[in-house]
This record gives structure tokens, sequence and C-alpha cells, in this order.
């Protein structure tokens, strides 16, 4: 059994599981020493399944070794390996583990995130152009197998045989090329109003989330429809495209963030002609979408409001509805806008509205205060009357402060050329309360003062036994200043407003992924995955305990990998 120390001082300093390597964490809360339990082996829901024996034999690829400074772009030169693109398309190994991981832990963590941000002698403009790229850690018995393998996307596909941008990405838009005369490529040009909303020039680059339906299959996910691609999680191998049998792949545009559950997924469906979202409701095991309701934007503005993600409860739907909304003329233009494809109506209005999941009613629909958010951490009934009867929603998400910079931070040349200036905008976890007695105005406060956690963010996670559950710990990326991006992982005890913070000078952490232990009866009872990539161009996933925060192991992989998104267990 591990024992592990909870720093009491804020700033204090001292070595973990390795006497070579100091470990920063500072802390505002004073929980005390915490035990860690590994006693129980029950097998967990999602990491039950051992995934190959241990005696199987692993022959690690030989890691990519870095580029010929000659051969390196320019806009990469010398920048953090967190905006660096992978050096090749795929490698798989073993990895030596400092520390111990818990023996429960069995089965595999697979990430997406973009990796790969030029083609040709073409550089990306932003974070979220670049091609998929899937990072597995299996861990099996206390070992470590891992590897990384890029998504054969049409996209990546297409860049790579034309050494060219051949689709729209996020902020790019490939260039047209005179092939003679009278012929132009077929991504440009007359015509390419009929491809967008056609859906045909858009990417297919499923480079944002990644879920595991209830059925097995593991789908990687972008904001169009046609980037719902099927992986293999052991090999990473892509299988090919989720094809929808619905006929709702008209409307080309989705949520990043699909709500799955052992029986069913839902999401959400933007309308860019008639403003609104479709709600829609997919069995386990079957591709077929049926619509439960559709919500009607409240705004005038052209558009409805951007959806990354949302969130639900036991019995409802919570749709976002915010300024930053979707915009045709940006849509349709070639070079990016400040605000890329959207555009920042606050005089318009913000909305949440709530729709029953069981008869698609809109149950609710208020006006809240101007708000960001790509992230909903989760949400939960409150029955303020004690009568079993829900009379308000919390709703929790990871907010801007509603200031639409972030996403012109995230921009690669800002990230590059801006490390170590304390540029990063402020965040915070928003607490939406939206009442359910008809009430037009709904509130937006903070949770948790932001100091607490650096005045940064986004990237959360919560112990996934609590989705749509009143619930008490959030994890996510949050700061140590000075910084330009979110360089520390953060555990938010929203409940007494406590927070932990985990931070290693010039480290950048991905997505701090909790996974619940076998058997626990705390919430924070668990582990949390991160991904890490180091200022000296290395990388290493990392794994902290759920409750006390403290570090229990890592394990170094041989070459350094980018910063990536969103997880999920297989
Ligand atoms: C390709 C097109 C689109 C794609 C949209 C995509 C790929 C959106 C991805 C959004 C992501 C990854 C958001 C993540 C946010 C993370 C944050 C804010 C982290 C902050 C750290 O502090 C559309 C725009 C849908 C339309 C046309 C084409
Ligand atoms: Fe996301």
């Amino acid at each position: 059994m591990a024992s592990l120390i909870t720093t009491k001082a804020m700033m204090s300093h001292h070595h973990v599981l390795s006497s070579t390597r100091i470990t920063t964490h500072y802390s505002d809360n004073s929980i005390g020493e915490q035990q860690l339990k590994t006693k129980f082996q029950v097998p967990h829901r999602f990491f039950a399944r051992r995934i190959f024996g241990v005696t199987r034999a692993v022959i690690n690829s030989p890691a990519p070794s870095p580029l010929p400074e000659k051969e390196k772009l320019e806009g990469e030169r010398r920048c953090h390996v967190a905006w660096t693109s992978v050096q090749q398309e795929k490698w798989e190994g073993e990895l030596t583990v400092q520390g111990k991981i818990p023996t429960w832990l069995n089965g595999t963590y697979l990430r997406n995130g973009p990796g790969l941000w030029n083609i040709g002698d073409h550089d990306f403009r932003h974070l979220f152009d670049g091609y998929s790229t899937l990072v597995k850690l299996q861990f099996d018995g206390g070992r470590i197998f891992a590897g990384h393998r890029l998504l054969e996307s049409d996209a990546y596909k297409a860049a790579k045989k034309h050494n060219r941008l051949c689709y729209r990405e996020f902020s790019e838009t490939p260039k047209p090329v005179i092939i003679n005369r009278n012929f132009k490529n077929p991504f440009s040009g007359i015509g390419e109003i009929v491809r967008l909303f056609s859906g045909e020039s858009l990417t297919d680059n499923a480079n944002t989330g990644v879920i595991k339906l209830g059925d097995g299959r593991v789908m990687c996910l972008t904001e169009t429809q046609k980037g719902s691609i099927l992986v293999d999680h052991e090999t990473l191998e892509t299988i090919g495209k989720f094809e929808y049998d619905d006929g709702l792949s008209d409307h080309m545009i989705q949520s990043a963030h699909p709500i799955v559950t052992e029986t069913e997924m839902w999401t959400l469906i933007p309308d860019l002609v008639k403003p609104g979202y479709r709600v829609v409701r997919m069995e386990a095991g079957s591709n077929k979408r049926e619509v439960v309701g559709r919500v009607r934007c409240r705004s005038g503005s052209w558009g409805p409001g951007w959806v990354h993600s949302f969130a639900v409860t036991e019995n409802y739907v919570v749709i976002p509805e915010m300024p930053l909304r979707y915009s045709v003329k940006n849509l349709l233009r070639a070079e990016p806008t400040p605000l890329y494809k959207f555009e920042w109506c606050p005089q318009d209005g913000a909305f949440l509205h709530v729709m029953s999941k069981l008869t698609g009613e809109v149950v609710a629909s208020v006006e809240v205060p101007a708000y960001v958010t790509f992230h909903f951490i989760n949400a939960y009934e409150e029955d303020e009357n004690g009568d079993g009867k829900a009379t308000v929603i919390i709703a929790d998400c990871c907010e801007h402060n509603a200031d639409t910079r972030i996403l012109d931070m995230l921009r690669l040349h800002t990230l590059r050329s801006s490390h170590g200036h304390d540029v990063l905008p402020d965040a915070r976890i928003g607490r939406f309360r939206i009442p359910l007695d008809g009430s037009k105005y709904g509130k937006l406060e903070t949770a948790v003062e932001a100091e607490k956690h650096g005045r940064a963010m986004d990237m959360c996670s919560i112990n996934p036994l609590y989705l749509g559950q009143k619930y008490r710990y959030v994890y996510a990326c949050g700061a140590k200043r000075p910084c330009n991006f979110p360089n520390a992982l953060s555990k938010v005890d929203i409940v007494d407003k406590k927070v932990k913070n985990w931070h290693e000078h010039g480290m950048i952490p991905s997505e701090p992924f909790f996974v619940p232990r076998p058997g626990a009866t705390h919430e924070d009872d668990g582990v949390v995955i991160s991904i890490v990539s180091e200022e000296n161009g290395g990388s290493f996933a990392i794994l902290l305990d759920g409750s006390s925060f403290e570090e229990i192991a890592r394990a170094k992989f041989p070459y350094g990998l980018p910063y990536g998104l969103h997880a999920v267990p297989c």
C-alpha cells in the first residue's frame, strides 16, 4: 500500500517517486494525509477486460528521430513539442514505468487530438486544423504498452496523395490549383457554395473527440458529421466511416461530444438553415439516430450558437445557445476571419434550453448572461421542495468569461511564439441555474474562485458514474501563471471550493482523465491519467491519485508527443 502526502502550503516543493526529479505541487487546501487504497481488485465497468496476455512479446518500433534542422518547417522550429507535428505516422512499444500502476487498472486509454499541422510546404494556422492523431496507453498488470497513429481520414489521405490541403479544415481552405487554363481543382472556385452546403468540401478529419459506443465500437469525431470514423482501439487502425442510417446526415454539423452510456448515445445536430438544434438519440448497436425533439433558437441572429458540447441530467438534455454563432458568410470565406466560421452576437442574447428526454418537449428556455464555453462539465436536477420533483437544473461548464479571445490564442503562431508569457485569457467554472418554473431568466455564477486554479479552466473530466447526477469533483487543466496555455492539472472540489494543482515547470499536460477504481465508494477514489508534453522535447504519461492528486506513476515515451484533446477508456 502506498502512502502519499498532500502538500499543505502553497508553492511547497517535494520529491515524488524519484529522487532525481522535483515535482512542484501547489495547493490551497489542507485535506491532509491520504491513503492510496489498492486492495480491492473488483473488475471495473470500463477497465475490467484484460487486453492481452503479459507474455505477449512487444517489439518497440524505432522511435521517431528528430528531423534534420534544414527539413524542419520554419513555423515549428524550436517551439514547444506540444505544438510540433508528430515525426512519423505510427509507433508502438512498451514504456518503462516509474512508480506503481494500480493492479486494477487494465485496459486501454485512447486519446484523440490534432497531431500533424503541415502538409507539403503548407503550415496550418490553428491548433484545431491538425490531422487526427490517436495515442494509446494499454495498461496490463502494471505494464504500459503505448503507441500513436494518424487517423486515415479522407482529408489526411488526400493531403498525403496530393501533397497539399484538399478539404476545408477549421481555419484552412484549400487554395485553387489551376491544372490548365480551363480546369480548376474540384475544391475551389465556382460551385464552392453548392459544395459547402452539400458538405463535399468539408473535412472528415475526426481530430476532436473519441467515444466508445455501448456495443463496443470506438468512434473518432469532429464537428462535421462525415468526420465520424471507426477505429480499432488496439491497433489504432482506421476501420472506416461510421455510416448513419437515418437521413440526418444532410445537416453536416454535429456536436463533437455526444453523451454515451452503455445503452444509448445522445447528441445535438445544429440546423444552419432554420436556426435551431435537433436533439437525437441512438440505441447501442444501432446506426440510426431518432429525433427526440427540436429547439428553435431564441435570438434573431442568422445562425445557431456554436455547440461543441452540451450536458444531460437524468431526465433532461441541456442545450446551449451561445452568442458565439455560426456565420454563413464566414463559413463561405476562404480566408479566416478573427472568429473563423463564427461571429460574436451578444446583443442577440445568450440562452439555455432544457428538453425532456422522454417527450422531446422543451420544458425551459432561459436567457442568461453572455458566455463562451466549449466544454460542459456535468449537469443535474435539484429538488428544492423535497417532493421528488426537479425545480432547478444546475449545469456546469468551463467558461471563458464571455471572451472569445481564447479562439485566437489557440492559433499555432501565438502558441509557438508566446511560451512563458502570461497571455492566456482567464477562465472559470461557470455554474448555470436554470429554473423549471417558467421563469424567463437563468443565472450564471463562478462556482469556485478562479484564482485557485490559476484562472485557466478547460479540458475537464468527472467520475463517469456521476454523469447527470449531483457531483463534487471536477478534473481539468488549470494554470500556474505566467503561461500562454493551461500548464497545470487541477482537481476542483466544487462543494468545499478547494483546489489541488499539479504542475511542473515547462510541461503541458493534456486533459486529466478520471478512471474510478472498481468497487470505490468515494467519488474521487480512482486515478487520473494525462499525457504531458515536455519543454525539452519529450513526453510522458502520468498517473495521479484521484483523491490526494499526488503522482503515483509516470512512463516516458521515447519521443515527444504533441498536445492532444480528449480520451476514452476502452
Ligand atoms: C472543419 C469545420 C468545423 C470544425 C470545427 C472543429 C474541428 C472544432 C473543434 C473544436 C475544439 C477542438 C474545441 C476545443 C476547445 C478547447 C479549448 C477552448 C481549450 C482551451 C484551453 O484553455 C466547423 C467550424 C464546425 C465548421 C466548418 C468546418
Ligand atoms: Fe472538445
